[in-house]
């Protein structure tokens, strides 16, 4: 199936909240080239359901026929308020990169047209560090703090790494030659100050397309990875897929903020068009609440769910069934993978207990029955990591 530029721009701008300079991208389909596009994303906290919004976007891109690249962003997850300290990076960019693609086969998408590249990889150049320096020449401090005011933590004593991060991601697009950047709504502060900046310092501005920020399961806000009620993680165990579910915040009627909505709104119908051609999502709903039902748009079911119609026990039904299938081949891939489970220890070592030693008095080691001086537990970190050193991790 050949597409036409339109239909190309079409699919790329497909259920996003915003873009920005979209002429861009038409320029480049008129031309009949493929558009370049990436995504970034700092291996903080552990990847969860969440991350099906942008993976259903990417896989509009590479059907679009575009290059695309996911930028795992080593150094911004060190940035960010040490989210990820240096030691423990390594691990976590190659669980996210198991993930991303573990997500991507469970939607069907081919990998393989797919490019992974780490931001350490091109940001300790000579050519980066003098770009930085220069950008941080034509960006004031303020605007460089509001740039990173939705994404980077905010704390009481800001750090300077606050102000360097959005410096680095507006950079890491000329770096990585792209036409557009995307990235969810949260990152729009940083997308107008590379628009704004890198012309200053002779380079061009890009595109930038933006999903909406879908809200978290619990009462709004958005997925958080640090909320462990308001998200479902990739390797959930289907019962705790439903109970989280069952407890997911839904008033009656309301459709308005409704995490669970929005999940089908963007990820269960599109997921679902992606894979069979048609959007499709099915409840199993019990006879006595009218039986089983399926939705192929979403306005059918925001008018069910807004006349009651639809209940929200009902909805609930569905889209646990919907998120156990997601995450069936992703739980399976997990189980199956001793590889991929110590790379989960080594990237998310269990928190070492702070256990109070007691005291013991000193007698001297000639004291009968004493021990010699006991040697120190190795850390957590040091055990998983020496345990990895020979493993390599395979697409
Ligand atoms: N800011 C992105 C991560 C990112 C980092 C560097 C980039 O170049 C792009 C994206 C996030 O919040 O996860």
């Amino acid at each position: 199936m050949s597409l036409t530029a339109e239909q190309k721009y079409e699919l790329i701008t497909k259920n996003l909240q915003e873009t920005l300079n979209g002429q861009i991208i038409k320029d480049v389909l008129a031309k009949g080239e493929p558009v370049k596009i990436y995504w970034g994303t700092a291996p903080t906290g552990r990847p969860h359901c969440g991350y099906f919004v942008p993976m259903t976007k990417l896989a509009h891109f590479l059907q679009a026929g575009c290059e695309v690249i996911v930028l795992l962003a080593d150094l911004h997850a060190f940035l960010d308020n040490m989210k990820a300290p240096l030691e423990l990076v390594e691990f976590r960019v190659r669980y996210y990169e198991k993930m991303v693609k573990a997500i991507l086969k469970s939607i069907g998408v081919p990998i393989e047209r797919l490019k992974f590249t780490v931001g350490k990889s091109h940001q300790l150049t000579e050519q980066y560090t003098l770009d930085i320096f220069r950008l941080s020449n034509v960006v004031s401090q303020n605007d460089a703090k509001r740039a990173g005011a939705d994404v980077v933590k905010q704390v009481s004593n800001p750090l300077l790494s606050g102000l360097i991060y959005p410096l680095m991601q507006a950079l890491d697009e000329e770096h990585l030659g792209v036409d557009a950047q995307f990235g969810g709504v949260d990152q729009r502060k940083i997308f107008v100050l590379a628009e704004e900046n890198l012309p200053s310092i002779g380079y061009k501005k890009r595109a930038h397309l933006m999903n909406p920020m879908v809200p978290g399961l619990a009462q709004g806000g958005k997925m958080s990875a640090s909320d462990p009620n308001s998200k479902i993680d990739l390797i959930e165990d289907p019962a705790t897929v439903k109970k989280k579910i069952s407890k997911a915040f839904a008033s009656p009627g309301v459709v308005e903020g409704n995490g669970l909505i929005s999940f089908v709104e963007f990820v269960v119908l599109p997921i679902s068009e992606i894979k069979d051609g048609k959007p499709t999502f099915h409840i199993d709903r019990p006879e006595q609440w009218g039986g089983p039902v399926t939705y192929t748009s979403i306005e059918q079911l925001k008018a069910d769910y807004s006349s009651e119609k639809l209940s929200p026990p009902d909805l609930k039904i569905g889209v646990a069934d919907a998120i156990n299938k997601l995450l069936d081949p992703i739980r399976a891939e997990f189980i199956n993978n001793a590889e991929f489970q110590e790379l989960e220890r080594a990237a998310y070592p269990p928190e070492v207990k702070q256990v109070k030693e007691k005291k013991v008095k000193n007698k001297g080691t000639k004291f009968p029955g004493n021990k010699p001086a006991a040697t120190e537990e190795p850390a957590a970190v040091a055990e998983v990591e020496q345990k990895l050193e020979s493993t390599t991790i395979s697409n």
